[in-house]
């Protein structure tokens, strides 16, 4: 496959050395030194495009993508708030899109024992529950794309919880969650590729879940995997559905 890689800072340099000894070539690298190379004539050499490039910049990569009828995968994380209004305009211009706050194999398997967990503990209400995710200063965004899908999962199986919200460890801000509402802590500390731990704790014991990324290689190889799937794919797609 032909690919265009839109960001080329962490992820995106790994995700080249993935598709190459996949058998792909890159057609295309953008960013921040080159956006004026983004346009509808270069991405005709694309079949597809893979989006890791910031919070500001997926939106445009994304329209852009959709007026150039090019498939796209995004990684980036922090634009969910319009996840409803990129669902229309990729249906409705009949195109296609897959995302996922975390492509790696063990992120999505814990991803489904989470929700499992949730499930369990309606019977335990003596566990209060939080979700802690650890990334690396540079992160733009918080809290992790990860963790959102984490707390999600947990808001959806767990009746007692019926929203999350997000505390940054470090800032001035304190937050003291009502029982309905679920935490999530944010610690950023250098060079870590993203940890997150799901946290039920009783007066007695505590019960985790945890994730460790030892580097970026399961993100980037899965983000190819999700393009080789999406090939001859027409719609709206989350990861989770490469997994089903
Ligand atoms: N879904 C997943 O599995 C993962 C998602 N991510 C997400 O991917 C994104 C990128 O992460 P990193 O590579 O670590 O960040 P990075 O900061 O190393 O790279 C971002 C890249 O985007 C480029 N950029 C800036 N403005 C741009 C524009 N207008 N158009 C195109 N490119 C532009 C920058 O020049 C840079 O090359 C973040 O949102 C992060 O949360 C990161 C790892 C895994
Ligand atoms: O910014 C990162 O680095 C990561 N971002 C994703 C997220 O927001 O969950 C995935 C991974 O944890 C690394």
């Amino acid at each position: 496959m032909k690919i265009a890689l839109l960001g080329y800072g962490k992820m995106g340099q790994i995700i080249e050395k993935f598709a190459v000894e996949r058998g792909h070539e890159i057609v295309l690298k953008i960013s921040i030194d080159n956006t004026e190379d983004l346009t509808l004539q270069n991405l005709k050499s694309a079949d597809v495009a893979i989006d890791f490039s910031t919070p500001d910049s997926v939106m445009n990569n994304i329209n852009i993508c959709f007026d150039a009828g090019l498939p796209i995968v995004v990684g980036t994380t922090g634009w969910y708030g319009k996840l409803q209004e990129v669902k229309n305009a990729c249906n409705i211009s009949n195109n296609t899109l897959l995302y996922g706050s975390n492509f790696s194999i063990g992120v999505n398997l814990f991803f489904k024992l989470n929700q499992q967990l949730a499930k369990l503990m309606n019977n335990y209400p003596a566990y209060e529950v939080q979700v802690e995710e650890i990334h690396h200063t540079q992160k733009l965004d918080a809290p992790s794309g990860t963790a959102i899908t984490l707390a999600e999962g947990i808001v959806e199986h767990l009746d007692r919880k019926q929203e999350w919200l997000n505390e940054v460890i470090g800032t001035d801000v304190e937050l003291f969650p009502k029982a309905d509402q679920l935490l999530i802590e944010s610690h950023r500390i250098e060079n870590i590729p993203g940890t997150h731990t799901v946290i039920y704790s009783s007066e007695v014991d505590e019960i985790e879940i945890k994730h460790t990324a030892h580097s970026r290689a399961g993100f980037a190889l899965g983000a190819v995997v999700a393009a080789e799937w999406l090939k001859d794919k027409k719609g709206f797609f989350n990861i989770t559905d490469i997994f089903e």
